[in-house]
């Protein structure tokens, strides 16, 4: 792992979305295609990315139940205890109608509608997610929403895994298409002869697909930029370092591309860490993609204390961030920008992406100074409600007429005055 002494964070543009011109000219020439070729540009692509030939595009009843099959009870178990975790997270979420009538009898009020067909993708390039069925579509579930589609790529044995199949299944999915990557998102942002078109795309994925997700957004409704995974961890001496080491791997292991940092303000327990992470990489059976990970965007960032440490946890804005320090729960009111926070020595990263209940579906790349993870208000729409009585248009007219007027929109003075005049003719 590289160390940084001086705070500078430049390390992080060349993993910005945008920043790798080829694979952005790739995405939007997948999206052209697919708007032109429709479903026969999803068969090439899947042969010619995915390395599959396939028939059909919809996953049959026929393949959920073979999935069951190859699928353990102890993985269906585990399915439906997080399931019933994160719909219990959700379900608190749940955002509410609500009107208020003042004195004079105006309603006002704010209706909430959930979307018509949101879109979730599933990733399944170098691993299958499972756990992202479950965090994509139960919050739309209990959002309400009528049509929720999934797309995941099929794995090498030509079909989306069966984890996916299985939890998809549990939580009563049924519209399931076996295609990935910027084609997958060009097809639920514009249609295809078989896929219809979502309101909304969400959904975790490699840079392809949050590419895509960024180059259809405007057409199509998105979450966030969630992309490549990102840990940043604070932590003192008073932490494991061996429990840390893993945890920077937990999240190293997911793509080349993913980020992992260690902040800390001492040299000592960095180096503790750095020893750690080097032997339990060793024996990772996906090294090779940690390994990557951590050559780039491995760091230790040595601080003064963990006040500046804080500092520097605002300024990267990370997806992840563990706070191992004491008085963990004090200090983490002076985080701004995090997607979430895991406090204390035994909250591990994992926990959040497969059990706890929250979303792992996080803004990634600094993006969680402005957006959140993905959530049940991601999903619903607000209409505002407004209902003067005769009583409150009376009182308010002049105002109106007013402010009409100033503006230059004399039709809009006298739509308010005309009800004056049906008053006193
Ligand atoms: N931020 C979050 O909330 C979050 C949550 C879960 C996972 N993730 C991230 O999701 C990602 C999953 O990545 P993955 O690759 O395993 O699966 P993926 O499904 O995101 O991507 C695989 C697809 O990418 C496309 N692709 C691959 N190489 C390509 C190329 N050279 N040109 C064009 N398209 C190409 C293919 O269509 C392939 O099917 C990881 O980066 C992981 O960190 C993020
Ligand atoms: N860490 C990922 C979010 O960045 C979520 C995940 C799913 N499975 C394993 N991990
Ligand atoms: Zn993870």
């Amino acid at each position: 792992m590289e160390w940084i002494k001086n705070g500078d964070l430049s390390y992080l543009e060349a993993r910005k979305i945008g920043v790798d011109e080829a694979k952005q000219n790739t995405v939007k020439e997948i999206i052209n295609e697919v708007k032109q070729r429709g479903d026969q540009a999803l068969y090439d692509y899947t042969e010619r990315f995915d390395g599959v030939k396939l028939t059909h595009l919809k996953v049959t009843k026929e393949q959920i139940n073979e999935a069951y099959s190859r699928v353990s009870d102890d993985v269906v178990n585990v399915i439906k205890k997080a399931a019933s975790n994160i719909r219990t997270f959700f379900e608190k979420q749940k955002p509410e109608s609500w009107s208020y009538t003042n004195d004079e009898g105006t309603v006002l009020g704010q209706q909430i509608t959930p979307l018509d067909a949101a879109g979730v993708y599933v990733p399944g390039g170098t691993a299958a997610y499972p756990s992202s069925v479950l965090m994509g579509a139960i919050p739309a579930l209990v959002a309400g929403v009528k049509r929720i589609v999934l797309v995941s790529p099929p794995q090498k044995t030509g079909m989306v895994s069966d984890g996916v199949l299985v939890a998809a299944n549990e939580i009563g999915i049924d519209e399931i298409y076996q295609v990935g990557g910027a084609h997958a998102i060009a097809a639920l942002a514009y249609g295809t002869e078989t896929i219809k078109p979502v309101d909304k795309i969400v959904g975790p994925g490699n840079i392809f697909v949050t590419l895509a997700k960024k180059e259809v957004f405007g057409d199509v409704a998105i979450d966030s930029l969630a992309g490549p995974s990102e840990i940043v961890i604070l932590a003192d001496e008073t932490a494991n370092s061996e429990w840390i080491a893993s945890d920077l791997l937990s999240q190293a292991e997911h793509d080349p591309l993913a980020m992992a940092a260690l902040i800390t303000p001492s040299k000592e327990f960095g180096q503790a860490v750095e020893e750690a992470l080097e032997k339990q990489l060793s024996d990772l059976p996906r090294q090779n993609i940690a390994r990557q990970s951590i050559e780039q965007f491995g760091k230790i960032i040595l601080v003064k204390d963990n006040d500046e440490g804080i500092d520097v946890i605002n300024q990267m804005a990370p997806e992840h961030l563990e706070v191992v320090i004491k008085d963990a729960e004090e200090k983490v009111k002076q985080i701004k920008h995090a997607g979430a926070i895991f406090l204390g020595p035994y909250s591990p990263v994992p926990i959040g992406d497969y059990f706890a209940g929250p979303n792992h579906i996080i803004p990634t790349n600094g993006s969680a100074t402005y957006s959140s993870p993905l959530s049940v208000e991601s999903f619903v729409k607000q209409s505002s409600i407004i209902k003067y009585s005769r009583e409150a248009i009376l009182n308010n007219s002049q105002h109106i007429a007013t402010f009409a007027r100033y503006e230059g929109f004399e039709g809009h003075a006298r739509a308010v005055e005309n009800r004056l005049k049906e008053e006193t003719d």
